[in-house]
């Protein structure tokens, strides 16, 4: 049985369900978090959670957990399940109100936490490699709804998924309003050339913890990385591009808008961090049991 955790409480799959009055649900007013578990150990628990806890109070919305309660509520949950290797989706909600978009309808926000096994994302492609398309979809500008907030407002990530779908690419290449590019649907993006890394800033994008992990290995490995504007010359003409991500790890992409990429073989260096990313997942983290 699958154990869902709901408010304080465990429900099996059949009986996992919240009010049709939950604003999550009718305004998709909350957010939530992507985290991996790797042999035994909830990786980089510290910074999902931040960002979760981040994302709530820019929308003003207070969780019925502290931090410490939702990382005690996140490993009981895998606990529960007899995880080891799992995605975990914590998700805070407005909670339940009536029809009517202010928060203040909604007395208590909801704390829902999905645990289940999830293999490989992109599943044999990381050996041959991505083809990414890039889409008309311009990602949400910040000074609308912050890209920062990984709320429950993913439609501006679907219509770019749908987009890539129907042109036949595995993973978007998103644009924001001012024509830099911004990043996949549910990943960054990073641009190798001449031997050094190019990645966008986290102004238009969502601040990916996966990001974040590369740019450490970066520093370590001595792997020059700059942050900077790219187009679409950049990704055409680049030696090797990447996409990083909870859920997709480290994904080489060897095709963009029919153009291969480097050799149309993932790179040297997007191998080397990619193994080096799989050690550092199996190496640190936080115990389940
Ligand atoms: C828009 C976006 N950008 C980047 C990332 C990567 O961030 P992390 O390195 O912190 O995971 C994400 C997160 N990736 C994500 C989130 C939710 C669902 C799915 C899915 O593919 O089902 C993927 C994301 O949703």
């Amino acid at each position: 049985t699958e154990y869902i955790y709901i408010d304080g409480r465990f429900y099996d799959k059949e009986n996992a369900r919240i009010s049709v009055f939950d604003h999550g649900l009718l305004y998709g007013d909350g957010v939530f978090e992507g985290i991996r578990a790797y042999n035994g150990r909830v990786f980089k628990l510290d910074e999902h959670v931040d960002r979760l806890y981040d994302g709530a109070k820019a929308i003003m919305l207070t969780p019925t957990l502290s931090k410490d309660e939702m990382k005690q509520a996140i490993l009981e949950t895998l606990r529960k399940n007899e995880l080891k290797d799992a995605y975990i989706r914590p998700i805070i909600t407005r909670g339940m109100g009536d029809l009517g978009l202010d928060p203040r309808k909604c007395a208590k926000s909801s704390v829902i936490i999905i645990a289940v096994t999830w293999g490989a994302m992109y599943g044999d492609l990381y050996e041959k490699g991505l083809t990414a398309v890039s889409v008309s979809v311009r990602r949400n500008a910040s000074e609308a709804l912050p890209t920062n907030i990984k709320s429950l407002n993913y439609l501006n990530n679907i219509l770019a998924k749908i987009e890539a779908n129907e042109k036949g690419g595995d993973e978007a290449i998103i644009f924001d309003v001012r024509g830099n590019v911004a990043e996949g649907s549910g990943d960054n993006i990073f641009v190798i050339k001449g031997g050094k890394i190019y990645t966008p800033f986290i102004q238009q994008n969502l601040n990916g913890i996966t990001r974040a992990s590369v740019l450490e290995l970066c520093d370590k490995y001595r792997i020059p990385l700059v942050e900077q504007n790219l187009g679409y010359f950049d990704l055409y003409t680049a030696d090797e591009v990447f996409v990083t991500g909870t859920a997709a790890e480290i994904g080489p992409i060897t095709k963009i808008d029919g153009r291969i990429i480097g050799d149309g073989k993932p790179g040297p260096i997007t191998r080397k961090l990619m193994k080096a990313y799989t050690e550092l997942t199996k190496t640190t983290g936080t115990p389940i049991y």
